[in-house]
C-alpha cells in the first residue's frame, strides 16, 4: 500500500505545549527506520511549541468554564476564545515545522488534530475537543482529520484511549514477542495490553502527572516535579495512599477512561511538600499497576512513554510494582515525547481511509469502528 506522509498534532492534559510529529504510514504499518543503537524508530522529524504561562492559564479558565457544557457545541465563558487560541497554535506550531524541516504544504498528505480535550464525560456520551479543524485546513492548505473521538463515544465507546492501535503497529514493526505492556504517562496515564497471540486491551489506569504537577505548581511556583526530586525526598502517606485505591475507578473492569479533574491534588491536603509529592507519585505508580489485575496475560515487557517516563521517582516505583523491568520508549528508539503526536498522524490516515480506529476491546465500543471528521482546504 501507499504510504502517506501525515503530521500529528497533540495538546496532551498536561497543558504543556502542542507536540507535532511527522510520519509515514499506509495506516496499517509506519514506516521505521534502524536507530542509532539497533532498535526500529518511526521515520520523522518532531517539533513542538510551548504554552506560555498566559497561554496555560487561558486553558485552565477553559477547563474550569467547560464544567458549564451541556451540548457539545456549547462554548460558555472563555471557551470560544481558548478554542481560537488552541487552533491559531497549531498553526504556528506547524507552520514553524515545515520551516524548520525544508517542508510545504503540499508535502504534506494530512494533518490529525487531537485539540484540547476540555469535557470528558463517556457517561454522558460526550467528549469535547476544542479547536477548529476546517479553520486549521484551510490556513495551511492541508487536509485535517479532527473530532476523533466523537464517533466513538456517540456510539457509546468511551472515546478514549486512541493511541493502541498505534501501540500495536509499533510492536509490530519492532517484531515483539511475549506479552507488551505500553503505558503512556501524561497528565492521566494509560496502558495498551497486547497478548502474545497480538490480542489487545486498552483503558486508562489513572492520574498519570497531573496531580503531581498541580501540587507542585501550587506549592513551589513551578509546574513539575524534575526527575522525581521532591518525591523522592519524602515518604508517602500510606493511609491515604490506601484510601485513594478504594476509588470505584479502580475496581471497574476495562476499558475505561478518565478526565483529569476526577482526582484532584488537594487531597493531599496538609502534607509537607516533598510528602504530597512522595504521596501523588506513588498514587500513580499503584493505580498503574492495578492495571494488572485487568491483564489477561502479565506483560514481561513494559515500555514507557509520555512526560512522566523522566520522572526518575515515578519509573523507580513503576520497576518495583510492575514486577518486571521497565524501559522507557527512548531506550528502545521510540520516542517518549512524541509518541502520542505519532499517534494522531497514523489515525488521520486510517481515518481517511476509513479504516477502524477504536475496538471493544480499547473503548468499549460494541463494534470496531472508524472515526474523525475530514476538512479540506477548499472547502
Ligand atoms: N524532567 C521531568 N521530570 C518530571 N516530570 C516531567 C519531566 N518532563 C516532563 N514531565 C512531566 O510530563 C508532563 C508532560 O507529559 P506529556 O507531554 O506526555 O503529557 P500530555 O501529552 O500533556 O498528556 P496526556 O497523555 O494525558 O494527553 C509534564 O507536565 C510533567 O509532569
Ligand atoms: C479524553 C482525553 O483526552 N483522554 C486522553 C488523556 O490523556 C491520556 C489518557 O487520558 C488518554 O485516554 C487520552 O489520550 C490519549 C492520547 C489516547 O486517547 O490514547
Amino acid at each position: 500500500m501507499t504510504m502517506m506522509r501525515a503530521i500529528g498534532l497533540m495538546s496532551g492534559t498536561s497543558l504543556d505545549g502542542v507536540d507535532v510529529a511527522l510520519i509515514e504510514t499506509d495506516g496499517e504499518d509506519v514506516k521505521v527506520v534502524r536507530s542509532h543503537n539497533g532498535y526500529l524508530e518511526p521515520l520523522g522529524p518532531t517539533g513542538y511549541r510551548g504554552y506560555t504561562d498566559e497561554d496555560r492559564e487561558l486553558l485552565r479558565r477553559a477547563l474550569s468554564d467547560s464544567e458549564a457544557v451541556v451540548a457539545r457545541e456549547d462554548r460558555p465563558g472563555c471557551l470560544a476564545e481558548a478554542e481560537a487560541f488552541v487552533t491559531a497554535a497549531h498553526a504556528e506550531a506547524v507552520e514553524a515545522f515545515l520551516s524548520a524541516n525544508g517542508l510545504s504544504a503540499s508535502d504534506i498528505d494530512v494533518i490529525g488534530f487531537h485539540g484540547q480535550t476540555v469535557v470528558h464525560r463517556p457517561d454522558q456520551r460526550m467528549s469535547v475537543q476544542i479547536g477548529d479543524g476546517a479553520a486549521l485546513s484551510r490556513r495551511l492548505g492541508i487536509p485535517v482529520v479532527s473530532d476523533l473521538r466523537h464517533a466513538d463515544i456517540a456510539a457509546g465507546g468511551q472515546g478514549a484511549p486512541l493511541v493502541p492501535v498505534f501501540h500495536k503497529a509499533l510492536a509490530k514493526a519492532a517484531g515483539f514477542e511475549g506479552a507488551l505492556g505500553i503505558l503512556n504517562i501524561g497528565g492521566v496515564a494509560n496502558a495498551t495490553l497486547i497478548a502474545s497471540n497480538g490480542d489487545v486491551i486498552a483503558f486508562d489506569t489513572g492520574p498519570g502527572n497531573a496531580l503531581i504537577d498541580d501540587w507542585m505548581r501550587e506549592r513551589t511556583g513551578r509546574p513539575l516535579d524534575d526527575g522525581g526530586r521532591t518525591a523522592a525526598r519524602g515518604r508517602p502517606d500510606e493511609p491515604l495512599l490506601a484510601w485513594l485505591l478504594t476509588h470505584p475507578f479502580f475496581f471497574r473492569r476495562p476499558p475505561k477512561s478518565l478526565d483529569r479533574n476526577w482526582f484532584s491534588h488537594k487531597l493531599a491536603g496538609q502534607l509537607s511538600t516533598e510528602d504530597g509529592a512522595a504521596t501523588l507519585t506513588a498514587f500513580t505508580a499503584r493505580a498503574v499497576a492495578r492495571a494488572l489485575d485487568h491483564a489477561p496475560e502479565i506483560p514481561t515487557r513494559w515500555i514507557v512513554a509520555g512526560g512522566g517516563a523522566r520522572n526518575g521517582e515515578l519509573v523507580r516505583l513503576l520497576n518495583y510494582h510492575l514486577r518486571t523491568e521497565i524501559t522507557t520508549a527512548d531506550a528502545i528508539g521510540w520516542s517518549s515525547a512524541y509518541l502520542e503526536a505519532q499517534a494522531f498522524a497514523h489515525l488521520a490516515v486510517r481515518s481517511l481511509k476509513g479504516l477502524p480506529i477504536t475496538f471493544p476491546s480499547t473503548t468499549g465500543v460494541r463494534e470496531a469502528m472508524t472515526g474523525g471528521v475530514l476538512a479540506r482546504p477548499e472547502a
